[in-house]
């Protein structure tokens, strides 16, 4: 059978979606255009509307299953290795993106900060030094440049939803079901504890935990779309309200970078602006090159 006009699209957007791409050095990446927020055909004439809907529905969701079954597959290969990884060079690893992220300008001159609170048995990337730094070093309440301002993650349902809150101490988390450190929504004073999507300044640092990543920014996360969800919605934010948009940027073990086209994405996949891995930065948008100052 030919594949229909929609069909042909929907294999264009999965096959140009796992080319490799970069943004640096082309304006055209896939990944920067403007991306479909539906993939709903617009037919103005049909013979057998109902059936081609359905069949183009159909196509559409086995190609999702196919990619989404290749995500879990390459995620089961991520898992092993990490597992395999040497605890020494784990460790090395660990601190020489810290030392990176710590030293770096873009860094120390961030004010409000997203971060993932590292869970050694996820194999994650380890944020402890990272996490001290910014508490150590806490934004004051006239709210000059001096200070840094954190917000970290906390699972709310099993449908992709996360919210992201202010923590002052490292001692206002607790395991969730997952066993990953996370805020109650409100202080030991039962406030509620500040949320990004309400905060008046914009968050300027996203520090991503992820599974997996290439060079052009494509990032596989654990699978709950939590990230990719919160990310969109806070890009829309800081868009409706014209403020610059944060600098996302994910750290990652050497083992954890992997070939171009080797990670397949969907429209809903957020790229990353640059990694940080033991060998140093890696900037991949345009806006990374210019303000990571690389
Ligand atoms: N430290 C940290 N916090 C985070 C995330 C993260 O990736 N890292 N998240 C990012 O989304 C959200 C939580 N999402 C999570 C999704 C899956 C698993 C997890 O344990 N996955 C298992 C496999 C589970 C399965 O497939 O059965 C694993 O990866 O081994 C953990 C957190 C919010 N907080
Ligand atoms: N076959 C499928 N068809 C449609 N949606 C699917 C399918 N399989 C999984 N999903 C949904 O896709 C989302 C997971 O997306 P994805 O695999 O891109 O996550 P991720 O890269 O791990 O994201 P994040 O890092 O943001 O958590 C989940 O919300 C899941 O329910």
């Amino acid at each position: 059978m030919r594949p229909t006009g929609l069909s042909r699209k929907l294999k264009q957007l999965v096959v140009s979606m796992t080319q490799p791409c970069n943004f640096v050095t082309t304006t055209t990446n896939p990944l920067l255009l403007s991306r479909p927020t539906s993939y709903a055909p617009r037919y103005s004439h049909s013979l057998n509307f109902t059936t081609m809907m359905t069949n183009n529905n159909n196509e559409e969701q086995d190609h999702l299953n196919a990619l989404f079954k290749q995500k879990q597959l390459l995620r089961s290969r991520v898992r092993k290795d990490l597992k395999n990884m040497d605890p020494t060079l784990r460790s090395q690893e660990d601190n020489a993106i810290q030392s990176i992220v710590l030293e770096s300008p873009w860094f120390k001159s961030s004010q409000r900060l997203c971060a993932y609170i590292s869970c050694s048995s996820l194999r994650e990337v380890d944020t402890s030094k990272l996490l001290s730094e910014i508490l150590q070093n806490p934004a004051q309440d006239d709210n000059t440049k001096m200070g840094k301002t954190l917000y970290v993650p906390r699972v709310e349902d099993k449908n992709s939803h996360m919210r992201m809150l202010n923590i002052s101490s490292i001692d206002d988390l607790i395991a969730n079901s997952m066993n990953i450190l996370e805020p109650a929504s409100v202080d030991g004073d039962g406030n509620e504890r500040k949320n990004v999507m309400q905060a008046n300044e914009p968050v300027d640092l996203f520090l991503l935990p992820g599974l997996a990543f290439d060079r052009s920014g494509r990032r596989l996360g654990r699978g709950g779309g939590y990230y990719d969800t919160f990310l969109k919605n806070y890009q829309e934010l800081v868009k409706a309200r014209d403020w610059k948009q944060p600098l996302l940027v994910a750290l990652s073990y050497s083992l954890q970078i992997l070939d171009e086209g080797v990670i397949p994405v969907t429209a809903n996949d957020v790229p990353v602006d640059a990694l940080v891995s033991p060998a140093g930065v890696i900037p991949i948008s345009l806006d990374a090159l210019d303000r990571m100052k690389l």
